[in-house]
């Protein structure tokens, strides 16, 4: 199956739109592990079996393992998802962007060794640094579209002058993403949800894309106005264009104490409903 029909059956099976990400802090893990990065898989695991009913997605962020040199427990944490919750789709989170040769290697390491069933990718280097992602049947490549820190507007808020119609540059990539670039179908955006406006305007610009929106919880997106902007259904209730919003820190950190999986559970159900209340 592919990255987008195991998303649309994630979503339906859970009813929800939520992912959790995976941004492991041993300096923020409970007391009783506080800043033993050995326990960095022990922390995932927890978090994900206390909220693997709830989401459509995890998605571990690879810096906060290759920080401590835990890559072996990012491998390990994704045999443990494929095994406990083999209806949730993993998305890794890479941001990787080179030339075809490296992004070859990119790939193998996102697909083969971690076993990932999409990755999020920088476009900056243009399409042959994508393309090899998309001979990978079925797996999804998540491209950054507008993203959703404040920098964002240095590049993509910039508008094309050799472009028809001026587009700013995130339009264009959003554009190219539902059309030309996307040869396997699997493509998808990243849009941040600090800025719902930019999520209403990539909508239109690829209505049927997954979009991946980061930014509700910890950077204080707005998670109805995310929805509202980003999720499409036909007359008949199918969701048509549909959306991933990611919270990290809002869930993993919902508490410090020995309950940590337990409040970790209790708000990604509250952003869960919240979503979908948006979505009703
Ligand atoms: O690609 C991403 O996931 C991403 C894109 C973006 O524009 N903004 C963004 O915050 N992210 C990631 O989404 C997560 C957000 O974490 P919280 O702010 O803790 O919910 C982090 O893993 C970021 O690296």
């Amino acid at each position: 199956m592919n990255f987008t029909d195991q998303l649309l059956r994630a979503q339906a099976r859970h009813d929800s739109f939520l992912c959790v990400g995976l941004d492991p802090e041993p300096a923020k893990f409970p007391s009783h592990w506080a800043g033993d990065a050995s326990k960095i898989f022990d922390f995932c695991a927890r978090i994900v079996d206390a909220t693997k009913d709830l989401v459509c997605a995890f998605k571990p962020q690879i810096a906060y393992f290759a920080a401590h040199r835990a890559e072996a427990q990012l491998e390990e944490l994704m045999a443990y998802m494929r095994r406990t919750a083999p209806q949730v789709p993993v998305i890794l989170d890479a941001k990787r962007g080179d030339i075809g040769a490296t992004a070859e290697q990119y790939a193998k390491e996102a697909f083969e060794r971690y076993q990932a069933d999409a990755v999020t990718l920088s476009p900056f280097m243009g399409f042959d640094s994508i393309e090899p992602y998309l001979r990978w049947p079925g797996k999804g490549a998540i491209l950054l579209c507008r993203t959703s820190n404040p920098g964002g507007d240095d590049w993509q808020m910039q508008r094309l002058a050799d472009v028809p119609g001026q587009p700013r540059l995130f339009e264009h990539l959003a554009a190219l993403a539902q059309t030309t670039w996307n040869t396997n179908g699997q493509l998808a955006l990243v849009v941040g949800a600090t800025y719902p406006g930019e999520i209403a305007k990539v909508r239109e610009l690829a209505p049927t894309l997954p979009l991946l929106i980061p930014g509700v919880g910890a950077q204080g997106g707005d998670a109805e106005a995310t929805v509202r902007a980003g999720l499409r259904r036909a007359a008949d209730g199918t969701v048509t264009g549909t959306i991933v919003v990611n919270s990290s820190r809002a869930v993993l950190y919902a508490s410090q104490g020995t309950d940590f999986a337990e409040a970790a559970r209790r708000v990604a159900l509250a952003t869960r409903d919240q979503l979908n209340a948006a979505a009703r």
